[in-house]
């Protein structure tokens, strides 16, 4: 996992756009917006995954292929509704089995961070807060997508800063 802060530019989102130079963000700073992280070893992968979802209460999972052969002919619609700018009323949890992509998520300042992401990470979006997902330009990612209770994604794009999940998350950080 790498991240850093996006540069705006309007061009293929697949791309990196890091700034020049670049302007790194670390993991306390994305744990500052109430984003979590975990490397996990390819040694007892799953182990650790059981004992995050034991520790964290995640009593479901299934696995997203998002790639033109996983999604097959929503894979075009599908993308587009990934990379408009979301919240949800859960935790979004992934873990990345395979491939690369790009999560954008938006800091204290409302400033954009793009998270890149790859086998072995795991990544935590608090719910409320504001963020997108795109591939890169390999094209493909497979993840493990962990839930609290029944596995449901829904987005609701912003602006929905009266959402009291949107309201809850300011004041957790504001906090913080
Ligand atoms: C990498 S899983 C697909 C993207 C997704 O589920 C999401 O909510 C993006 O914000
Ligand atoms: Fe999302």
């Amino acid at each position: 996992m790498r991240a850093y802060l996006y540069d705006n530019l309007d061009t293929d989102c697949r791309e990196p756009h890091e700034q020049n130079p670049s302007v790194p963000v670390s993991v306390e700073e994305l744990g500052a917006s109430g984003v979590l992280y975990w490397r996990l070893k390819d040694e007892n992968f799953e182990e650790q995954i059981d004992k995050i979802c034991a520790d964290r209460n995640y009593k479901n999972r299934d696995q997203i292929t998002v790639s033109k052969e996983g999604l097959g002919e929503l894979f075009d619609a599908k993308i587009k509704t990934f990379f408009a700018e979301h919240l949800h009323e859960d935790e979004e949890i992934r873990a990345i089995l395979e491939g690369t992509g790009y999560f954008d998520i938006r800091d204290k300042q409302d400033r954009w961070v793009r998270i890149k992401v790859e086998a072995g990470d795991l990544i935590v979006l608090p719910a409320g807060i504001y963020h997108r997902f795109t591939l890169d330009t390999n094209n493909y990612l497979k993840a493990m997508r962990l839930f609290k209770e029944d596995p449901v994604w829904t987005p609701l794009n912003r602006p929905c800063d009266e959402n009291p999940y949107r309201k809850a998350y300011l004041e957790a950080i504001e906090a913080n």
